[in-house]
C-alpha cells in the first residue's frame, strides 16, 4: 500500500496570533507540511528562525505570486486582515490554491463571487469565520431557536487587538438566525439612544453588541427573550488551540471538495 502524500500547506500571517498558532499544529500534524508562509516582511528568513520552532526550514516569502509559482503548494491557510484575506483568495484561486480562510471581513456578494469563480475550475476551499466546533454549534442552536424566540441579541467579547466589529462570527449567526426568524424591529417601537451607540449594530432589528477588553480570547452569547423565559447560549475559546482541530479538519476537506463552501458547519457530519 503507498502512502498518501502529504497536504503541502502555505500559511499567510505567520506572526500573527492565529497563524502562528496554525504553524505549531502544522508541525505537529502528520498528514500537512509547512511548505512556506507569506508576510509583509522578513522575505527569505526561515519560519524556524522568525518563529522560534525548530524543524521549519520552510522560508518565508513576502511576494505571494513567487510563493504559489516555486512552491506549488495545494492549500493556502490565511489569518490575515480582511483586505489582505481578499487579495490572496483572489490569488489562491488564479493559481488552482486551495483556499482555507479564517480572516474575517467577507460579505455575502464577495463570497459569491469567489465561488463562482472557483466553480468554474473545480476548486474546493473554504471561508469559516469561526473554525471552534462549539462555536459553529452555538450559530447552528441559534438558527434553531430564532425560530421560536425572534426576539435576540448578539454579544460578542473579544481581546483589545481585535480590529473588526461586529466579529464575523456574530455576523454569520446573524444570517443564519435570519434564515428561521421573522423579520421584526426589537425594543420599545419609540425607544431613543440618549447616548449613540447604547443600543448596539441593527441587523435586521435585532441588536449586535461587541465588547473588547484584556484577558478575553473569543466569545459570544446569544440572548433569547419569550414570555416570562430568558434563553442564553454562550461559547468561550479560552485559547486559540480551540480553532486548530476546524482548520485541520478544513485542510483535509478541502482537497476533496470542487467549490468554495461558506462556514465550517457545512462541511461537518
Ligand atoms: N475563523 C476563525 O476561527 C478565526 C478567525 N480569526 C480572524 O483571523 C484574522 C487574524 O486574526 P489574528 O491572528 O488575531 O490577527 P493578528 O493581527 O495577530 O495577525 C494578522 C497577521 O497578518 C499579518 N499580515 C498583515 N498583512 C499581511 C500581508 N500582506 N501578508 C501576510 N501577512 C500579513 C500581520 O503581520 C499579522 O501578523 C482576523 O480577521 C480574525 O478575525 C481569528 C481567530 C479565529
Ligand atoms: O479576531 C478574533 O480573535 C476572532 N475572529 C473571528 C471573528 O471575527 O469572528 C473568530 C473568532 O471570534 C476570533
Amino acid at each position: 500500500m503507498t502512502e498518501k502524500e502529504p497536504i503541502r500547506v502555505v500559511v499567510a500571517g505567520p506572526r500573527g496570533r492565529m497563524g502562528s498558532e496554525t504553524i505549531r499544529m502544522i508541525a505537529q500534524s502528520s498528514n500537512l507540511t509547512l511548505v512556506a508562509a507569506v508576510d509583509h516582511g522578513h522575505d527569505g528568513e526561515r519560519i524556524e528562525d522568525l518563529l522560534g520552532i525548530n524543524g521549519l526550514s520552510a522560508r518565508i516569502y513576502a511576494d505571494i505570486d513567487a510563493c504559489f509559482s516555486q512552491e506549488q503548494p495545494d492549500v493556502l491557510i490565511d489569518f490575515t486582515h480582511p483586505e489582505v484575506g481578499k487579495r490572496n483568495l483572489q490569488k489562491a484561486i488564479d493559481y488552482g490554491v486551495r483556499p482555507v480562510i479564517g480572516t474575517s471581513g467577507f460579505s455575502n456578494e464577495e463570497v459569491e463571487n469567489y465561488r463562482n469563480q472557483m466553480d468554474e475550475k473545480k476548486l474546493g476551499g473554504i471561508i469559516a469565520p469561526n473554525f471552534a466546533i462549539g462555536a459553529v454549534l452555538v450559530m447552528k442552536f441559534s438558527q434553531m431557536a430564532a425560530k421560536y424566540f425572534p426576539d435576540a441579541e448578539i454579544i460578542e467579547l473579544h481581546h483589545d487587538k481585535k480590529k473588526d466589529a461586529p466579529s464575523g462570527t456574530a455576523i454569520k449567526t446573524a444570517e443564519l438566525m435570519t434564515k428561521t426568524r421573522q423579520s421584526k424591529k426589537q425594543g420599545a417601537p419609540d425607544e431613543k439612544e440618549t447616548l449613540a451607540g447604547a443600543r448596539g449594530a441593527d441587523f435586521d432589528g435585532m441588536r449586535i453588541h461587541s465588547v473588547r477588553l484584556p484577558g478575553l480570547i473569543a466569545h459570544q452569547e446569544v440572548l433569547f427573550g419569550g414570555k416570562g423565559e430568558l434563553l442564553t447560549l454562550r461559547h468561550d475559546s479560552m485559547d486559540r488551540t480551540s480553532f486548530m482541530t476546524g482548520v485541520h479538519y478544513a485542510t483535509n476537506t478541502v482537497m476533496n471538495l470542487d467549490t468554495l463552501v461558506y462556514g465550517l458547519e457545512n462541511i461537518l457530519d
